[in-house]
């Protein structure tokens, strides 16, 4: 099966989670965009839910296809988030944000009971951390913001270049928060939980892509089908 066939095949395993009157979490990613396509025609046909937009992009699509949408402010809480993922281990630890709008996926996975991750066999790896990982951080100390990035890693074992996401014209990635983005490739990273607490502790970096107990079950789409992997410590 091509790549398109299995992000299809994923989101439309994710649809049947949805239930009408839900209050949703929509991702962002070429995966999450097939939802949105999936769900926008059972909206067509009557599926009554409200969608909370983890980027622009995402938000774009779902008015040109006539999902509704609010927004946190409106609804602070949501039923279930369903998004895409770059990377996903066997405890359901992801690497997100290759698509740029990890901030926002982080703040809605986390306003919702549920998280569900739709993605192709080829994003289940056994340690996370072959993608680069992408850390959001404000433009102001760009290089001070970088340098401590490195020496956290450092202080873990860790080591590789931290490069600013550039567009194809050269300059800078702006996320949809006004933030640039560092792409940090330190291979594998056997302890994921310290990595994130010492990210956090850098005041330039506003989050990283590492999303740790927010995903309940990964819908992964193969060539021999659909399987459902679920953690049952965010699994009711
Ligand atoms: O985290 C993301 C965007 O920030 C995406 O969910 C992730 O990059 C996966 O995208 P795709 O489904 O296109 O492979």
């Amino acid at each position: 099966m091509d790549a398109l066939k299995l992000k299809i095949a994923a989101a439309a395993e994710a649809l049947t989670y949805v239930r009408d009157g839900m209050r949703l979490g929509i991702g962002s990613g070429s995966t999450a965009e097939e939802f949105v396509r999936l769900l926008a025609d059972k909206v067509a046909n009557g599926l009554n839910i409200i969608g909370v937009a983890t980027s622009e992009r995402t938000a774009r699509l779902c008015r040109e296809l006539g999902v509704p949408l609010t927004t946190l402010d409106e609804v602070p809480e949501l039923d279930l988030a369903i998004d895409g993922t770059d990377e996903v281990d066997g405890a359901l630890s992801l690497i997100k944000g290759g698509g740029g709008a990890l901030l926002r996926e982080k703040i809605v996975a986390a306003a919702a009971e549920k998280m569900i991750v739709i993605a192709d066999a080829t994003k289940v790896v056994e340690t996370l951390g072959q993608f680069a990982l992408p850390i959001e951080v404000n433009p102001f100390g760009l290089g001070a913001t970088k340098v401590a990035i490195a020496r956290a890693a450092a202080d873990l074992g860790l080591a590789g270049p931290v490069a600013l996401r550039l567009k194809e014209d050269g300059k800078p990635f702006i996320t949809d928060g006004g933030h640039y983005i560092l792409d940090a490739s330190f291979g594998r990273i056997p302890d994921t939980r310290a990595l994130s607490n010492a990210l956090h502790a850098i005041p330039g970096v506003v989050e990283h892509g590492l999303f740790l107990g927010l995903a309940s079950a990964a819908i992964i789409a193969g060539a021999g089908g659909i399987r459902t992997m679920t953690n049952p410590e965010t699994t009711e």
